[in-house]
């Protein structure tokens, strides 16, 4: 179980028609604590790098692309123009519950906080409570490792999208969360993703380095986005 505050990039009505239609209209920003919107926003300009040119910002994702994109033998702006010239964003301030034990076992009940997933973009990066392991990743092998918090770092999670871009020489790691601390824990994911209405297929350079063929379809990033999220939360 978790709670969750998720922010989106906003559309402008119109933007995108029918497909940008769920995203349309403002965030609905707590007003306590105060300077919570200001603050959000920072992080999120931060971590985007679409800072205006007085504003200094780092770039951050669109830096970490630039080196995935050389990695994977492009130029560096590989990943920009039509894939994420225009990068959309998603924002989740997560909170995990203690876990209860009030089904007297021994057992504990709820403890997974978030089920095993994968991210629908390009590139999270999880901002971890420190001092509380609770992140797994799957790997190779199917067995389950955790992710535990380094001060000072982000957890980088790739997603479906450059799955699909890598013709799946990355894969979009299976990730879950099991919060069995006596405490509350916070993380804070962010999300960068394609721009919006972007239409994502393997990349040709990639395409040779693994064999010639198309490994994986085309998506169009809003639909899978859309799509897995009212699917997630369907209540
Ligand atoms: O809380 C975490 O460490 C990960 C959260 C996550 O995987 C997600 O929100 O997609
Ligand atoms: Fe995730």
């Amino acid at each position: 179980m978790h709670e969750a505050i998720d922010c989106y990039k906003e559309l402008e009505h119109g933007s995108y028609g029918e497909m940008g239609k769920p995203l349309v209209g403002p965030n609905l920003w707590p007003s306590n604590p105060r300077h919570f919107k200001v603050v959000m926003e920072r992080y999120i300009e931060l971590c985007t790098g679409m800072g205006f040119f007085w504003v200094i910002t780092t770039e951050l994702s669109k830096k970490i692309m630039r080196g995935i994109a050389l990695a994977l033998g492009g130029s560096f702006n590989e990943l920009e123009g039509n894939i994420a010239g225009d990068p959309f964003w998603v924002m989740r301030l997560i909170g995990y519950p203690v876990i209860s034990m009030e089904n007297n076992h021994d057992e504990p009940e709820n403890d997974v906080g978030c089920g095993a997933h994968t991210d629908y973009g390009l590139l999270t990066l999880v901002n971890q409570d420190e001092n509380i392991t609770a992140l797994q990743v799957r790997n190779h092998s199917g067995e389950w490792i955790w992710a535990p918090s380094i001060p000072g770092t982000f957890v980088c999670n790739i997603g479906d999208m450059l799955k699909i871009l890598s013709n799946g020489l990355y894969e979009s790691t299976l990730h879950r969360v099991i919060n069995r601390s006596p405490r509350y824990r916070v993380s804070v994911a962010y999300f960068y993703e394609p721009k919006y209405d972007a239409v994502i297929e393997p990349l040709d350079i990639c395409v040779e380095k693994t064999g010639g063929v198309k490994k994986l379809g085309q998506a169009v990033y809003g639909k899978h986005l859309v799509s897995k999220v009212t699917t997630n939360f369907g209540y």
